[in-house]
């Protein structure tokens, strides 16, 4: 892979100028105008300078005044366009980057899997697209600039070609040699921002890691920050190698093309000094020449330039169309089945996955039924599978071999975010959102009411603790982030955090908002609770269960043992299925687990 995107360059060119055309239609029209402005100015001031030397040494001086306002004019007008074309400028790119932007993230947040997220190459596309969001507005700039050189460049080129057609030309010629080195240099730079990607990726991490709550404990506790320091800075060398390498190469070829323009433009002088000597051309000639020779390089500069940044520009915009024309990562059944209410219940039939070719099998022929109304509970050793056999169930990935069925229907044949519209799930690495309370809750159903809410917050325990904050619901949980300033101009009131268990039942609580679903999933929804806490959230889970189809992973054996059926997962399979007074009875795995979980309880209680 050579880093330069495969979307082709008219294509990414066609997406990047109807990007800016929706976002902003009438100030790319006003830039347009203001910019025609800007071009004519320069050559209308050349012409009008020639007149006044010419008739300043001609003797006639009737017309001078004239000539002095009407340069004062345009020279207005010139001020007076720039400073327009400032402001339309940064406001097509702030439209044209926010609509960028928003697609990008449509894109990224419409996949339906997540297998996109640990795959390295795909993460430094999109960190490059993110880079790229600017970039259809700055295409505009870029693309006007040149148009602007071109019109400044024509004009020059024609009054340099009345005073000398041959030279004329041999400036232009001059110029070819820099469009194509410069060309060659651009998708150089662009392979290299695709090879220093992972580096600064990585830099990224590590001063992420620095400038956070989440790891400072441990940074400080084990003394990492200098070698979280070392590293980033290793990967900021490495990238930094690889950017000093480039710009010499540039700085190298910039200053050979300079040389060349200069030889010519001191030839074309000696040439103009000779020709007046000789009296084939006037005083004023000399001064236009000297303008149109110096004014042809600059606009030919500034078009080659233009052009060269639009093609780097371009292609990496192609990072950003690859990501938003990707399509699905799992196959996506548009539209998809009509999922009626769960009826007879969910079955995995010979489920083999693994999440990579080359990674080993997670499940290895996993054959389970969660029936309509039951509670199935998951057991197994740490790395089992259970919380990979949930994400199957929501259809993050797709079983490598096997299906899944809800009602007998594949789920590949359901669009997943029908499929997720059934499911309530507290995943055991749930988020805690920077946001405030009731909206942590609210995530698990944006379109629930605040007494909704409130109840959820009930059900889970919780909302005591929530309604005793400084701002009740409406308090950040996060202390690096204020909420909204007041509206009676207080200061904002500053975040809370919760405690690990506080946060577990907020999680349980977004999964209370969607109790009506078809399938709840409750990986180890209890963990950090206290025992109290612990009892409390499994009496309030039992009854949101009962009837209802569940599957509930913990490794508390007590949590499980009232699950209407207990299945142990060991190597990728099920190993025992069965109520908790059979399994016992079996004497296998489950047997040996709860057996030394509730001695560990019993010796304490007899102690
Ligand atoms: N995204 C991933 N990419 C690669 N391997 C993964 C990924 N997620 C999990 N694994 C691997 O899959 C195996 C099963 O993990 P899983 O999280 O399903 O286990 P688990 O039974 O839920 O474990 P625990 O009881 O510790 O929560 C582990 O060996 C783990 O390393």
């Amino acid at each position: 892979m050579t880093g330069v995107p495969r979307a082709g360059l008219l294509r990414s060119a066609a997406r990047a100028a109807g990007t800016v055309w929706r976002a902003a239609p009438f100030h790319v029209t006003g830039y347009l105008a203001v910019t025609l402005v800007g071009a004519a100015t320069p050559v209308a001031l050349a012409w009008l300078t020639k007149a006044v030397l010419d008739g300043v040494a001609g003797g006639h001086t009737d017309g001078l005044l004239w000539l002095a306002v009407a340069v004062a004019v345009v020279g207005t007008a010139a001020a007076t366009a720039t400073h327009a074309g400032q402001y339309l400028r940064a406001e097509v790119d702030r439209r044209a980057a926010m609509r960028t932007k928003d697609e990008l993230f449509a894109a990224v947040s419409r996949a339906p899997g997540l297998a996109r997220f640990e795959n390295p190459a795909f993460l430094d596309r999109l960190r490059l697209a993110q880079q790229s969001a600017r970039n259809p507005g700055r295409l505009v700039d870029t693309a006007l600039s040149a148009a602007r050189s071109a019109l400044t460049l024509a004009g020059f080129l024609a009054s340099l070609a009345v005073i000398n057609a041959a030279f004329a030309a041999i400036v232009v010629a001059s110029a070819v040699p820099a469009v194509l080195i410069e060309l060659r240099l651009s998708r150089q730079r662009v392979t290299m921002m695709w090879r220093i990607g992972p580096a600064e990726r990585r830099e990224m991490f590590y001063a992420h890691l620095m400038a956070t709550v989440d790891a400072a404990k441990e940074i400080r506790l084990f003394d990492l920050g200098g070698f979280l320091r070392g590293r980033m800075l290793a990967e900021l060398r490495t990238a930094n190698r690889e950017r000093r390498r480039m710009d010499r190469r540039e700085f190298a070829v910039q200053a050979s093309l300079a040389g060349i323009s200069a030889a010519v433009a001191g030839a074309g002088l000696v040439w103009a000094i000779v020709a007046a000597a000789d009296g084939r051309i006037g005083v004023g000639d000399v001064s236009m020449f000297v303008a149109a020779v110096a004014g042809v390089q600059s606009a030919l500069n500034v078009l080659v330039s233009a052009g060269v940044m639009a093609y780097e520009q371009l292609l990496v915009f192609g990072h950003h169309v690859e990501v938003v024309t990707a399509g699905d990562d799992l196959p996506v059944a548009r539209p998809g089945r009509a999922l009626p209410p769960l009826r007879r219940g969910i079955e995995l039939r010979d489920v083999w996955f693994r999440y990579g070719p080359d990674l080993p099998w997670v499940l290895q022929g996993v054959n389970l039924v969660l029936p309509h109304g039951q509670t199935v509970a998951l057991v197994g050793h740490n790395g089992a599978g259970k919380s990979t056999l949930v994400k199957l169930l929501c259809r993050f990935y797709d079983p490598t071999r096997g299906t899944i069925r809800w009602d007998g229907v594949d789920i590949r044949e359901i669009a997943p975010e029908e499929l997720r519209k059934r499911i309530a799930a507290v995943f055991q690495d749930f988020v805690a959102y920077e946001l405030t309370a009731a909206e942590n809750i609210a995530v698990g159903d944006l379109t629930a009411e605040p007494d909704r809410v409130e109840q959820a917050a009930r059900d889970a325990g919780i909302h005591s603790v929530l309604s005793a904050l400084p701002t009740g619901y409406a308090t950040m949980l996060s202390r690096g982030f204020t909420a909204e300033p007041a509206e009676d101009g207080d200061d904002p009131a500053t975040g809370v955090l919760l405690s690990g268990g506080q946060w577990q039942r907020l999680a349980l609580a977004r999964a209370f908002l969607r109790q009506d679903r078809d399938l709840m999933i409750l990986d180890e929804p209890s963990s950090g609770l206290d025992p109290d806490a612990e009892y409390e959230a499994h009496q309030r889970l039992r009854r949101l269960r009962a009837g209802r189809t569940g599957i509930l992973i913990s490794h508390r054996l007590g949590a499980v043992r009232d699950a209407d059926r207990i299945v142990v997962l060991a190597d990728g399979r099920v190993s025992e299925d069965g109520t908790h007074p059979v399994l016992l009875a079996n004497g296998a795995a489950y047997a040996r687990l709860f057996t030394r979980q509730a001695a560990g309880y019993r010796d304490e209680v007899s102690a």
